[in-house]
């Protein structure tokens, strides 16, 4: 750890010395200001998007007062000759990025890597994404947390009519791309009416029963452990008449993405009261523990017409942190953590 304790009466030196841009400075530099002040270093490799959305003014100076310094990676130059560093966030795609980790995870075992490539890439398939929820049969007095029914279609899509069959799921379907990568092909979504109209998708994807839940999901933002959950509008309930009268496969755009809160919404109270907190702690102690994780979000929906029954429906590594409220404390207290219950491993 390189905090010290005469640190927080130099603040304002500091706040001097970092403004100069840091992703410039040498290691030697770098290094020598670590040992003076007792920083902690984070490395980032993001997308300019998500620098732009996540590494807000705001955060970067309640950092800077906490002590924490972020640093942007060069992606040209090896990891290892830059920084030092006590932490490294990143969310970047590529097989040459992941072993590039794993090699320096391997060779800095004193460097906290968020999150483990492999751990990260278990959610990059809308099968194994939800696999831990499945297996975790979560259901107590709070209530009962699953993921709807789903069947994966590798090719072929003129055979998907007969597996749907086969498999007996009951439509509507929400037909969503097998590959969840980010990339903007990844959250093209579909809702199909009718059996027939199913070969009208392009494999490989995940066909997922459509749950009613009074057109509100909830978003669970997981860092560590802290837990913050909001509302957003999504797709309406599809009644047993529309089934009937409606047939075809509609694409559908991001219907539950930021602009759609509906934290101050006029909501049927049966349908905006959050889900239990005791039950959202156990299904996120879970999941942490199971997916090997701790940057990532979850949708969850109630069904509609019950108090308690809950589905999962999406698990996004490291997702818009930028519009969780709070998110500034809650990620820099997070990050001092991670770096205090090292060094207390340490000295034990
Ligand atoms: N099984 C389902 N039942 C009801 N609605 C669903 C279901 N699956 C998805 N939806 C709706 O479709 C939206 C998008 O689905 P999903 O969250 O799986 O996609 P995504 O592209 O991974 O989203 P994100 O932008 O959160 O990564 C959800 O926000 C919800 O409104
Ligand atoms: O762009 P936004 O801020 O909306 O954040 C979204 C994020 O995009 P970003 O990674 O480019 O930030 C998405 O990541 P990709 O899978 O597409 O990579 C995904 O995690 C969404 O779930 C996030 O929305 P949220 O679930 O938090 O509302
Ligand atoms: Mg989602
Ligand atoms: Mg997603």
């Amino acid at each position: 750890m390189r905090l010290k304790e005469e640190y927080s009466h130099n603040v304002d030196d500091y706040d001097d010395q970092v403004s100069e841009t840091m992703s410039q400075l040498s290691v030697g530099a770098l290094q020598q200001q670590q040992q003076q002040k007792n920083v902690v270093v984070v490395g980032y490799a993001l997308t300019s998007k998500k620098i732009k959305s996540f590494l807000q003014p705001k955060l970067e100076g309640l950092a800077r007062n906490k002590g924490i310094l972020f640093v942007a990676i060069d992606q040209n130059r090896p990891l290892s000759d830059q920084g030092p560093f006590d932490i490294v966030l990143h969310k970047l795609t590529g097989k040459e990025w992941r072993q590039i980790l794993e090699e320096y995870r391997r060779t800095h075992p004193e460097v906290t890597v968020l999150d483990p490539p492999d751990a990260i890439q278990h959610l990059h398939n809308r099968q194994s994404m939800l696999q831990c929820v499945a297996d975790m049969n979560l259901s107590d007095s709070y209530g009962k947390v699953g993921v709807p029914r789903q069947l994966v279609i590798k090719r072929d899509a003129s055979s998907i009519p007969d597996a749907v069959a086969r498999a007996g799921l009951t439509l509507p379907l929400v037909a969503k791309p097998l590959v969840a990568d980010g990339s903007a092909k990844s959250h093209e979504l579909s809702l199909a009416y009718d059996q027939y109209s199913l070969q009208k998708l392009e494999p490989p994807l995940v066909l997922q029963e459509f749950v009613n839940h009074g057109g509100v999901l909830f978003k669970v933002y997981i860092v560590g452990e802290a837990i913050k959950v909001v509302r957003r509008f999504s797709l309406p309930d599809v009644t047993k008449r529309e089934l009937s009268k409606n047939a075809g496969v509609f694409r559908f755009p991001r219907v539950s993405c930021a602009a759609a809160s509906a934290d101050d919404a006029d909501l049927d109270p049966s349908v905006a009261e959050l889900p239990p907190r005791p039950l959202l702690e156990r299904l996120a102690k879970e999941l942490r523990r199971g997916l090997g994780l701790r940057l990532f979000n979850l949708d969850i929906i109630r069904e509609h017409g019950t108090r308690d029954h809950f589905y999962v429906i999406d698990i996004n590594y490291f997702p818009g942190y930028g519009k969780m409220p709070g998110y500034e404390h809650i990620f820099t207290d997070f990050l001092l953590s991670l770096v205090q219950s090292r060094y207390k491993k340490r000295s034990c």
